[in-house]
C-alpha cells in the first residue's frame, strides 16, 4: 500500500462521526416594510425533530419570520437553507408543498369535505388515491376525528376546535419532516386550547418532525418547545431551552418578559428529578413536573407520585430554586 492510501485509510478509520447538518439554518435574516425594521439579524438552527417556539410581544416579527422559512414573504438580507439547500433555488410552491403549514384561521376550503381538505397536498404530489384515503383515515383517527363520522362533513358543520384539528391533519398528510405553525390554536378557548395542546404533544407523528412554531403564549411555549426564540421588535433577545430563559435570562428584556408568571413556569419547568434525592422517588417517574405531581397530590390528576407530602414537595421546591439562583450568581 503506497503512504497516500495508507494515510487515507487511516484518516477514514480515525473520523469523528460529523454530527446531523440542521434542517433549518437562518443566517442573519431581515425584513423592512418601509422604515420599519421588522426581523433585524436574526440567525438559528434547528435540528432534525425539535421544536422551536417563535415568542414575543404583538408585533415583534414572529409570523414575519415563520413566513419567510417558505418564502410567504422574501427576506431583504441574509438566508434560508433547509437541509442544506438555500430555499430560493426551488420554486416557491415547490417549497411550500415539501412544508406543512398551520394557521390560526384554519383556511379549510367551505366546500371541499373534510377528508378532500386534508387530502389536497398529497393529490397536487400525485400521491395515489387509495394512499391519499388510508392516510386521511389514518389521520383522522389519531386526531380523535372518527373517519366514519366526520371524512364526509364540511368544515362549517364542524367546531373551532375540530376544525383545528383537521388544519393539522392537512398540513401532516403528506408526511412532510418540517412543519410550520402561526397560532395554531390561537382561535380557541382555554380548555379546548389545553386539550388540543396535550394531544399535540401526544402525537407520534410529530415527534419525528421539525417543527417552528409561533406563539405569543408564554405558558404555551415552556409546555411545547425543545427551544424558545425571544424576539423583541424584531431582534433576538434569547434563544435556549426553557429552562435557559427562565433560570438564565439574557437580558432584562428576558427577565421582565417572563416575571408575571414565573412561579408558574417554574413549577411546570422543574422536574422530580430536580427537586428530591432518589430515595423520594420510588415509583414515581423523575420527568414529572412539580406542577404535575402537585396535581396529583391534590387529587385534582390521576398518577403516581413517590412517598412525599404536599409540604415536602413544596419544600423541596423551594431549595431547588435556591440552588438554581445560587448557580446563576456564581
Ligand atoms: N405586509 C406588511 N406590510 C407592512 N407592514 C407589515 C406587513 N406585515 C407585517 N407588518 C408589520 O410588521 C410588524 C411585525 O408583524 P408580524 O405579524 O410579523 O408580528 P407578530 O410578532 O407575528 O405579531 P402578532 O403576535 O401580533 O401576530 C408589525 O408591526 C406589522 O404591522
Amino acid at each position: 500500500m503506497t503512504d497516500v492510501a495508507l494515510v487515507f485509510r487511516l484518516g477514514l478509520l480515525c473520523r469523528v462521526p460529523a454530527s446531523p447538518p440542521p434542517v433549518i439554518r437562518v443566517s442573519h435574516l431581515r425584513k423592512h416594510f418601509g422604515a420599519h425594521a421588522v426581523v433585524q439579524d436574526v440567525s438559528f438552527e434547528l435540528a432534525v425533530g425539535e421544536t422551536l417556539v417563535l415568542l414575543g410581544p404583538s408585533g415583534c416579527g414572529k409570523t414575519t419570520l415563520l413566513k419567510m422559512l417558505n418564502r410567504l414573504i422574501e427576506p431583504d438580507g441574509g438566508s434560508v437553507e433547509i437541509n442544506g439547500r438555500d430555499v430560493r433555488q426551488q420554486p416557491a410552491e415547490t417549497l411550500r408543498r415539501g412544508m406543512g403549514y398551520v394557521i390560526q384561521q384554519v383556511g379549510l376550503l367551505p366546500h371541499y369535505t373534510v377528508a378532500e381538505n386534508i387530502g389536497v397536498v398529497p393529490r397536487l404530489l400525485g400521491h395515489a388515491p387509495a394512499a391519499i384515503a388510508a392516510r386521511t383515515e389514518a389521520l383522522l383517527t389519531r386526531l380523535h376525528l372518527p373517519p366514519a363520522r366526520y371524512a364526509g362533513q364540511l368544515p362549517q358543520q364542524l367546531s373551532g376546535g375540530q376544525q383545528q384539528r383537521v388544519g393539522l391533519a392537512r398540513a401532516l398528510a403528506a408526511d412532510p419532516p418540517i412543519v410550520l405553525m402561526d397560532e395554531p390554536f390561537g382561535a380557541l378557548d382555554p380548555i379546548t386550547r389545553a386539550g388540543i395542546r396535550r394531544e399535540f404533544r401526544e402525537l407520534e407523528e410529530l415527534r419525528s418532525k421539525t417543527v417552528v412554531l409561533v406563539t405569543h403564549d408564554v405558558a404555551e411555549a415552556f409546555e411545547l418547545a425543545d427551544r424558545i426564540l425571544l424576539l423583541n421588535a424584531g431582534r433576538v433577545q434569547q434563544l435556549g431551552t426553557p429552562r435557559e430563559l427562565l433560570f438564565r435570562p439574557a437580558n432584562d428584556f428576558v427577565r421582565y418578559f417572563f416575571a408575571a408568571e414565573r412561579l408558574a413556569l417554574q413549577l411546570r419547568t422543574l422536574t422530580l428529578d430536580d427537586v428530591f434525592d432518589n430515595e423520594f422517588l420510588h415509583d414515581a417517574n423523575p420527568h414529572t413536573t412539580v406542577h404535575e405531581a402537585l396535581e396529583t397530590l391534590t387529587g385534582t390528576a390521576v398518577g403516581t407520585t413517590g412517598r412525599f407530602s404536599v409540604a415536602q414537595l413544596m419544600a423541596a421546591f423551594g431549595a431547588a430554586l435556591q440552588r438554581e439562583e445560587d448557580a446563576w450568581k456564581r
